[in-house]
């Protein structure tokens, strides 16, 4: 982790409280995370642990019990277009194109014309939509319908992308495919980018830092460094379900949360 680095996202002593059955109960307990321009961070953890709390807390949705959320020393109070969230479902106008969609923010900042075309352009080569730009959300296959969405948050340049079980939805077959593009979406613009998953393969194959909720430890963060995303950017021949140590390292991710 770089160490002489402003972070991007600062969480101090986070803690997050819901009340249920008339009762307080704890979901984040006095965190504190430091996320850096470039990580590609994901979150994995068991079922109702506080995932999409965390992601909802750094988007600005949800403001902690108690503790300090902030990027680039500013208080995080809101959602705003430096924070792009892509969620399990595309949620596409659709009443409106692909290249209408994701021209669709830019408008409302009223960016001049020549300025969204030529961002539409580059996002549609970028996700893959090239031939689809005139097409309608009920015309997509679900894996073309979060290309859109990738687009869409992209568009706005957004200094952190947080995605919350991006690909869940997906076949396997597209999942990889997308898995392969965002890995390049990341590479190629350098963007930050916090992914919340259940799946722990992905986790490892994407991102630089893992983070874990581990199943005896509710509320808190195990973390891990990984490099398996360069290594299969870099090496087309890579394999990790023939290296040993991405194996081992999936096992200690398991036992953490199973
Ligand atoms: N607004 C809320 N009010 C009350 N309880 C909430 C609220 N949001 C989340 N919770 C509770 O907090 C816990 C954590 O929820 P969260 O959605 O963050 O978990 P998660 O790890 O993302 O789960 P999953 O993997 O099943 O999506 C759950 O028990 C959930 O019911």
């Amino acid at each position: 982790m770089p160490l002489n680095k402003e972070p991007l996202i600062k969480l101090t002593q986070v803690t997050q409280q819901f009340t249920s059955n008339e009762s307080e109960v704890t979901i984040l307990n006095q965190l504190d995370l430091s996320m850096y321009d470039g990580e590609f961070v994901s979150v994995v953890g068991p079922s109702g642990c506080g995932k999409s709390t965390l992601l909802n807390l750094i988007a600005g949705f949800l403001m902690p019990t108690s503790g300090s959320i902030k990027m680039r020393h500013q208080l995080i109070t809101s959602p705003d277009k430096t924070r792009g969230v892509v969620f399990q479902s595309p949620t596409l106008y659709p009443w409106l194109s692909v290249e209408q969609n994701i021209a669709y923010g830019p408008k409302r900042q009223k960016l001049p014309i020549n300025e969204i075309n030529e961002k539409v352009k580059l996002l549609v080569e970028q996700v893959g939509l090239i031939g689809s730009e005139k097409k309608y959300p009920f015309e997509l296959s679900g894996g073309m319908k979060q290309r859109v969405s990738i687009a869409r948050a992209m568009v706005n340049e957004p200094e952190l992308l947080l995605m919350d079980e991006p690909f869940s939805a997906l076949d396997a077959i597209t999942r990889r495919n997308m898995q392969g593009l965002l890995r390049s979406l990341w590479k190629e613009n350098h963007q930050s980018i916090f992914m919340i998953t259940h799946d722990i393969e992905e986790a490892l194959k994407l991102s630089t830092r893992v983070l874990v909720f581990p199943k005896n430890k509710p509320g808190e963060l195990k973390e891990y460094p990984f490099n398996f995303t360069e290594k299969i950017a870099q090496d087309s021949t890579y394999e990790p379900d023939t290296d040993e140590v991405f194996q081992q390292n999936k096992l200690l991710l398991l036992n953490d949360i199973m």
